[in-house]
């Protein structure tokens, strides 16, 4: 099968059939066939061809690149009674599926018990796509409103008309008011937190009780109930956090499993230092890297070869208030820990806060206030300092937020890191005023600074007058290694620059940037309906749905058409896995995407089998998964580590879209991805609830990410495993 990047190749089909005479008879043209796309042989699920001009019918559909030619034939339905069905005459169409082919045999009906032929001209095109073809062709598509072409092929249009749910009785029984069908979230919460309060706690500060104050430390509190008087140990509720989790002991303590991508630490954070020497020696299967492939064998690599300092990163943030820089901090550090490096994000305004009080007003930070500048220099030196002893005891990436907006304070930085560390300066520039204006509103609202302040705005005028003063001082980055990030988000010309970036995570670091952007749209993940294998209790499989599955399918096809009915376009991804694909089938009127990587978790030896079977002929394999589900791999088959590594791509395409995407997945692939967004350690990830029939919204916001759940129906039977 070809593939890039992990991302296997799908098959385009691109189908004309041209009669006048179709719409005089009023008849309409379906196509079906082998492949569960095109209704596996039933007449049903026969996919219709939609209507370019009075007498041209078109369909366009993927299916996943296979070794199994696609058979399929054209059927006519009858307008006003679809179970009247005109199959075509003659043998079988059948299309290879791994080349461009193209053809053009004339479909013959007979009409009337025979007493009439009707031909069709057709032409039938395929061509070999990936999903980055197929997804850039609807959008072009859908900004041009025209038909556009992608590497010569037509755009994807799958299941259009209005025709589908009423029709081929797929009626949902679906309320109107989706808010019915909301249920509790158990993680995110639907509020949103300000990204500081979630940053790492001032240990110097918290263990010297250096603090003069006040509301911060009064809202940092001591969680006496672990008996553990580790600064790790506090557990921030500051206000505003509605719902959203604080790091709490284990994520601080989670085992951080290294992918082995550019740091010294291959299993666990460890105070050892790596040599080539005890490489050798340590090379005991849990000190290996616990993924496999180019991952691995950059770090391999980056282990043997690297100058110390080159194996531990910290990206220091440079930028005027109010450009994004702990949103950003944050989002990198989510991608960074869900990818298996141990990173943290050290905000040095939260250390601010906690010495100097939240009610400084905005001549505490004028450039020419000498106190000011030093106090504010000070709990800088506080904040590296935090990050650089937590780097020497195992960290490896850290990430270090403040305006950081004189050379002076920079160089500070640098001297400070010298020999312990590399450092990426990460600029965030903004000149869209519309954009700032949202978010200094935005700032006042969140943070902590103005929490008191009961005037919104006077709080507006004082943080602009905050801004001019750091306006006054602020000096661009020109030295080292930077990235800088200029008006990305207001969408007008946007663009990355870059100097002196080279090695594998800061390559990592920049892809991962450059795509991502603030247009708010949601992503809804859902797990498959129901399977037959699900019903059986069987594991992996590629088997269809049940009853309860085939109802979810609809229901969800209805919820799609509601809840996304204002949008301008969206895509629904599925796995090339038939329960997800038939659970897409009802869905009209978006395109539907195969990804390779959606696949369920491989089980190997043990596919098809019921966990009781595992344990009863297989007690070994069953009693290793039990103790380490994160990164057990079934024999011949993957572990969670495999899964999420695999699942990169997607998280990145799903941070480049702008429009709303539909997930259809499985429980495993649907822990990992949702992991990335509800920013879980990767410990918890085997464990995360993904129950069946309900869908997992995901708000991509300005402000954060924000979750709500609808549950359309029951689950029968449980699927959570082990
Ligand atoms: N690259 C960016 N450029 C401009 N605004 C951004 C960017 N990234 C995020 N934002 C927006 O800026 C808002 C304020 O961001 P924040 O990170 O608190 O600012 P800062 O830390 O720079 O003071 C965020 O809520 C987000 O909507
Ligand atoms: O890792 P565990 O908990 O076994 O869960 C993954 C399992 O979930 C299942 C259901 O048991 O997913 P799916 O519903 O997609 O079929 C199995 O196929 C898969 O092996």
């Amino acid at each position: 099968m070809a593939s890039s990047g992990g991302i296997s190749n799908q098959l385009f089909i691109s189908v004309q059939l041209e009669s006048p005479r179709l719409a005089e008879l009023d008849l309409d043209p379906h196509l079906f066939g082998s492949h569960p796309v095109a209704g596996s042989w039933d007449p049903c699920k026969a996919l219709p061809l939609e209507r370019a001009s009075a007498a041209v019918w078109n369909l366009s559909c993927v299916v996943p690149s296979q070794r199994e030619p696609l058979d399929f034939k054209f059927l006519l339905k009858q307008r006003d009674d679809s179970s009247q069905c005109i199959v075509e005459e003659g043998p079988n169409r059948s299309l290879g599926c791994q080349s461009n082919e193209v053809e053009m045999r004339t479909a013959v009906f007979k009409l009337d018990e025979g007493k009439d032929v009707l031909e069709c001209k057709v032409q039938v095109e395929t061509e070999m796509l990936s999903p980055f073809d197929l997804a850039a062709s609807w959008k072009a598509q859908q900004e041009y409103l025209q038909p556009s072409r992608v590497r010569g092929a037509h755009d994807v249009t799958i299941n259009t008309g209005l025709e589908g749910s009423a029709k081929n009785g797929f009626a949902s029984g679906l309320e109107l008011d989706l808010e019915k069908y909301v249920v509790p979230t158990p993680n995110m919460g639907s509020g949103v937190v300000y990204a500081a309060n979630l940053t790492e706690n001032p240990r110097s500060l918290l263990q010297t009780g250096s603090s003069s104050n006040n509301d911060t430390a009064k809202d940092i509190v001591y969680n006496s109930t672990k008996g553990d008087s580790s600064p790790n140990h506090y557990v921030n509720t500051m206000k505003g956090a509605t719902g959203g989790h604080a790091p709490s002991l284990e994520e601080q303590r989670a085992m951080f499993v290294d992918r082995g991508v550019g740091s010294p630490n291959f299993a666990r954070p460890t105070k050892q230092t790596f040599s080539v020497s005890n490489f050798k020696l340590d090379s005991e299967a849990k000190d290996m890297p616990a993924a496999e492939g180019a991952v691995a064998a950059a770090a391999v690599a980056d282990q043997m070869y690297g100058p110390k300092e080159d194996r531990k990163l910290t990206i220091v943030l440079v930028g005027l208030p109010a450009r994004g820089k702990t949103f950003t901090a944050a989002k990198l550090t989510r991608y960074l820990r869900w990818l298996g490096h141990e990173t943290k994000h050290f905000n040095v305004g939260k250390y601010r806060r906690l010495k100097h009080g939240t009610n400084q007003t905005a001549d505490f930070f004028r450039g020419d206030n000498r106190e000011g500048v030093e106090a504010r220099n000070e709990v800088a030196a506080l904040a590296m300092e935090d990050m650089l002893s937590w780097m020497q005891e195992g960290g490896q990436v850290g990430i270090f937020d403040a305006t950081n907006s004189t050379r002076i304070r920079r160089n500070m930085l640098m001297k400070m890191a010298e020999g312990k560390c590399k450092i990426i300066f990460l600029e965030t520039i903004c000149n869209d005023k519309d954009v700032l204006e949202r978010n200094i509103r935005l700032k006042v609202q969140q943070s902590p600074d103005y929490a008191e302040q009961t005037d919104f705005e006077a709080g507006v005028q004082d943080f602009k007058e905050r801004l001019t003063y750091y306006e006054k001082v602020y000096e661009p980055v020109e030295e080292g290694s930077y990235i800088k990030m200029i008006d990305m988000v207001s969408g007008k010309g946007g663009q990355l620059q870059i100097n002196g970036i080279s090695g594998y995570l800061p390559g990592r670091i920049v892809f991962f940037l450059v795509n991502c952007h603030l247009t708010p749209r949601p992503i809804l993940l859902t797990r498959h309906g129901e399977s037959m294998d699900n019903v059986r209790g069987r594991i992996g499989g590629d088997s269809s749905l049940s009853e309860a599955g085939q109802l979810y399918s609809r229901k969800l096809a209805s919820f799609v058409e509601k809840r996304l009915k204002s949008e301008r376009t969206a895509s629904i991804w599925t796995s090339t896995l038939q329960r997800t694909i038939l659970t897409a089938h009802p869905i009209i009127g978006f395109p539907k995407i195969q990804w390779r990587a959606l696949d369920e978790i491989n089980a190997g030896v043990c596919d098809g089998m019921t966990y009781d079977e595992i344990k009863k002929s297989k007690p070994e394999e069953y009693e290793s998964r039990k103790k380490d589900k994160l990164r057990y791999r079934y024999p011949r088959g993957e572990s969670y580590l495999d899964v999420i590594q695999r699942l990169e791509p997607v998280i990145i395409e799903l941070e480049r879209q702008r429009a709303p995407v539909v997930v259809i997945a499985h429980q495993a692939v649907l822990r990992a991805l949702y992991a990335y967004f509800a920013d879980k350690p990767l410990e918890e990830v085997p464990n995360i609830e993904i129950p069946l029939h309900t869908i997992i919204e995901i708000q991509m916001g300005v402000a954060g990410v924000q979750e709500k759940r609808y549950k359309l129906m029951d689950a029968v039977h449980p699927t959570a495993g082990l």
